[in-house]
């Protein structure tokens, strides 16, 4: 587009810019897909411990707790499953509403209660009512209309913390002290761990153990599917090739590189997908990918500085500079082959003046520099030919990567380095 282009002209010309992105918003931390692949078996567990509301409606409150560590899908379970509840409650003649509350921003018992009471859209005056008499009106209310409720309290781990036993005894024992009213609210928590609850009397403690749900960290087979599913969703057919998601899946499941993360896999998609739309690229490749990665995880930061802090031999870094040339000229392939990063070892030796070390010198080099962190190398599984190692490297952006490099070289050289 021109310079002092109009600003029509301006708006036009990004609305025509061509995207990876068929529905970014499906991206979103917020969005709550319909499949939940690998959540089967918690989805059945709670649909077990909540059907009473549909069976035996008001007969007794119902509750759950969900746990589990970072981004292994309890938030997005919970409303999932609380949406489609309420779905088929409705079809049986019964409304289920749901209440969502993060206890992280919402944390004393009084800003709970009225966070339910306002979800549930039950006018409240805004001063003079103590949490007990909005939690009083929110259940004449309920009864009055003859409406069900599940809260969702997510990270209740904070409520805990902040409010203490007595607020969360008030919160899932009241109806005890109300017996004319029906059995109404039902409660799932959502908690990292378990540490919190020596916060709480044994009571309530047991109270709250009853349902226990655990989320597991997603292994590199389950990330894939996970991946794989929210592409379709989000990306033109043919933009993410399955090189990008298994690479991806592998460099964020617990029994790859990362911690099994969906919301880290899904983060480092996203990116990779908006640095694509702005190199004007058609697809996602590998190299996207490593940029992604390198922003969402701090380790790869330390790359750049093993490099710097001059820890590696002069031919390390020529080996190095090999493997990263390597991978640079493969767009969909996120490992090297030995073979050839021993190829254009020689190559690069020769262009800086240096001898090639043998094969079993090289070996040894490619193993400190596992050990050191800065590359990942592995056995080539099925689908080499013939066994070999390959060689890879998630951190920071290639080219800047590769500049880094040859200046640690041209300092060894130039006889700089101690
Ligand atoms: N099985 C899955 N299928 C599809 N998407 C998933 C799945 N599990 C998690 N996600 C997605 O991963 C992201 C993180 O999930 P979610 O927020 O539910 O994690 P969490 O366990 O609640 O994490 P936190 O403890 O940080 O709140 C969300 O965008 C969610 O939609």
């Amino acid at each position: 587009m021109p310079e002092g282009g109009t600003t029509r002209d301006i708006i036009e010309s990004v609305l025509e810019k061509p995207s990876v992105f068929k529905s970014r918003e499906k991206l979103d931390p917020d969005y709550v897909p319909e499949k939940l692949p690998h959540r089967e078996q918690q989805l059945k567990q709670l649909a077990m411990y909540f059907r009473g509301i549909i069976t035996d409606p008001g007969s007794t409150s119902h509750r759950a707790l969900i746990v589990g560590p970072i981004g292994v899908g309890k938030t997005a379970s919970a409303r999932r499953f609380t949406m489609d509840f309420a779905e088929i409650a409705r079809k049986r003649g019964l409304t289920l509403r749901m209440v969502y509350i993060n206890c992280h921003a919402v944390r004393t018992l009084y800003s709970v209660v009225t966070s339910i009471a306002s979800q549930l859209e039950i006018p409240m005056p805004t001063r003079g009512y103590s949490a007990r008499e909005v939690f009083e009106r929110v259940l004449e209310k309920l009864e009055e209309r003859d409406e069900h409720a599940i809260i969702i309290l997510d990270e209740f781990d904070y409520f805990i913390e902040t409010s203490g036993n007595d607020a969360v005894y008030f919160l899932v024992r009241v109806y005890d002290e109300y017996p004319m009213f029906k059995r109404r609210m039902h409660y799932i928590f959502i908690m990292r761990d378990l540490k919190h609850l020596n916060m709480l009397n044994p009571a309530t403690v047991n109270y709250l153990l009853k349902n226990v749900v655990t989320f597991q960290p997603y292994t590199v087979a389950q990330l894939y599917d996970i991946l794989q599913y929210r592409a379709e969703l989000s990306f033109y057919p043919g933009t993410v090739g399955d090189e990008v998601i298994r690479y991806i899946a592998e460099l964020t499941g617990i029994d790859g590189h990362g911690e099994g993360n969906a919301r880290q896999a899904l983060q480092i998609l996203t990116l990779a997908g908006e640095y694509a739309d702005n190199e004007g690229s058609d697809r996602i490749t590998i190299e996207h990918v490593r940029k992604a990665h390198a922003l969402v995880n701090p380790h790869a930061v330390r790359i750049q500085d093993i490099i710097l802090e001059g820890s590696l031999t002069l031919h390390q870094l020529l080996l190095l500079l090999a493997i990263i040339r390597v991978l640079r000229s493969k767009e969909t392939e996120p490992y090297a082959k030995m073979g050839e990063v021993e190829q254009e070892y020689r190559a690069v030796c020769e262009e800086f003046g240096e001898k090639p070390r043998g094969h079993t010198q090289v070996y040894e080099y490619i193993r400190d520099l596992k050990l050191k962190g800065v590359i990942d190398a592995k056995p080539s599984g099925k689908g080499v030919r013939g066994r070999t190692t390959l060689i890879g490297l998630s951190a920071a952006p290639l080219d800047i990567l590769e500049k880094t490099v040859i200046d640690a070289i041209r300092k060894f050289k130039a006889g700089d380095v101690p």
